[in-house]
């Protein structure tokens, strides 16, 4: 077992990672909850619910709240259902909740319980690769048509327990959507832990390599989120890779695109825009070979209506007075914030569309 402390402004929580750790949640939470609500998706659920609940065998009460998986389910409809939830088990001050899934499941359930009682404890429990990024740093949200995660709010959780068996029931999409964030951690960190990545195929990835890995992507999310917890600055460099990422997956559709698959084609966009700007090299081609070799959907982009995509970058948090704000590299490990024109942008996303999505 490996843990990880995270210090926010309001606590400091730590992060567990281990075999077979869902099997005891219990006896890792500090409180004597009473009240306890889990919520998950209905394949999450399939794999893991029974376990989580069965590991309370203290008398208390253990109700659940499984919503459809996938990306549609952020979504006020869904929270409103997790809120009447809430109301019918009569959960207090002294409840928890049990995020208990990927990124979704983390996101949706975690503004639950920001707001229900004007805030609970909860725990994140993390079922993907993806999570590792999630599941970290407080940011929990919903999603709007206009864009993703427009309503949210920054809410840390108390615990976060990463069994790493769950990953295990993990398909090849998920796996790779997982990456694009495990990546975008290297890129924003560590040379040679990126060459590393860009010589790794998926298909034969160790558990001893992932497990590395997703450390390596926490330590990095958390050195980042406790220096600026709200995004004041230097958080913006998550961000990474995410303002054509989100843009990509509202046009499309939420759940059309995997959110670590929109984000590994936004971080190819985001090195394309970066060179323009800085000599350093920034290993383009080869991470153009490694999505190629992992199969990222780059075909996607043939779709894509870049005028379309730019208006959609507007809804970017980043975004102040119509200004889009951009996470560029000036070599890896060397991220910065800078303001775009619109123009450069369009050409640019003109460019990597007629380059990469057509290739
Ligand atoms: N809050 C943050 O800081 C942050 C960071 C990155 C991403 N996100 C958000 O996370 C979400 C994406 O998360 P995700 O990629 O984990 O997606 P997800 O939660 O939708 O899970 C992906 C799919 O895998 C299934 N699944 C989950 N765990 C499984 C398991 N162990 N075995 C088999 N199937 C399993 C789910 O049912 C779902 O179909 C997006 O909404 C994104 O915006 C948030
Ligand atoms: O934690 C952060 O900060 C990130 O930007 C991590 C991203 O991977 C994540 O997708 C996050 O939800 C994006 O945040 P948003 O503020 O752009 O919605
Ligand atoms: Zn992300």
């Amino acid at each position: 077992m490996k843990t990880l402390q995270i210090k926010a402004t309001t606590h400091e929580y730590e992060v567990v990672l281990g075999e077979g750790i869902r099997h005891r949640i219990p006896e890792m939470l500090e409180k004597d909850y009473q009240s306890i609500l889990i919520i998950t998706d209905d394949q999450v659920s399939d794999y893991y619910l029974e376990d989580v609940r069965q590991s309370f065998t203290g008398g208390q009460h253990v109700h659940t709240a499984v919503v459809p998986s996938g990306e549609a389910s952020k979504s006020m409809e869904c929270y409103e259902q997790l809120l009447d939830a809430c109301t019918t088990h009569q959960l207090d001050r002294r409840s928890l909740i049990i995020a208990l899934g990927g990124g979704m499941i983390g996101d949706l359930a975690g503004f639950t319980a920001s707001t229900y009682l004007r805030g609970i404890d909860y725990i994140q429990v993390p079922t993907t690769i993806l999570a590792h990024d999630s599941s970290v740093g407080g940011k929990v949200a919903i999603n709007h048509p206009r864009g993703k995660n427009l309503i949210g709010s920054f809410f840390n959780p108390q615990k976060v327990v990463y069994d790493l068996e769950t990953i295990a029931t993990l398909s090849r999409k998920e796996i790779r959507s997982g990456y694009g964030e495990v990546i975008k951690h290297a890129f924003l960190s560590d040379v040679n832990w990126l060459e590393s990545l860009l010589d790794v195929s998926l298909d034969t990835l160790t558990s001893r390599q992932l497990e590395e890995d997703l450390y390596r992507g926490i330590q990095v999310k958390a050195s980042i989120v406790e220096k600026d917890e709200k995004e004041a600055d230097i958080r913006q460099y998550l961000n990474l890779g995410h303002t054509l990422a989100h843009a990509i997956e509202s046009e499309l559709g939420y759940g059309r695109v995997t959110h670590g698959e929109a984000v590994a084609l936004g971080l190819l966009y985001a090195l394309k825009l970066s060179s323009r700007k800085s000599d350093k090299d920034l290993r383009v081609n080869d991470y153009v070979n490694w999505l190629r070799k992992n199969e990222y959907p780059l075909d996607l982009l043939r779709g894509l209506d870049a005028e379309k995509l730019v208006d959609r970058m507007k809804w970017d948090k980043k975004t102040i007075g119509r200004q889009i704000n951009f996470v560029l590299l000036d070599g890896v490990g060397h991220p910065y914030v800078q303001a775009m024109d619109d123009s450069l942008l369009l050409n640019e996303l003109k460019c990597v569309i007629e380059e990469v999505g057509n290739g």
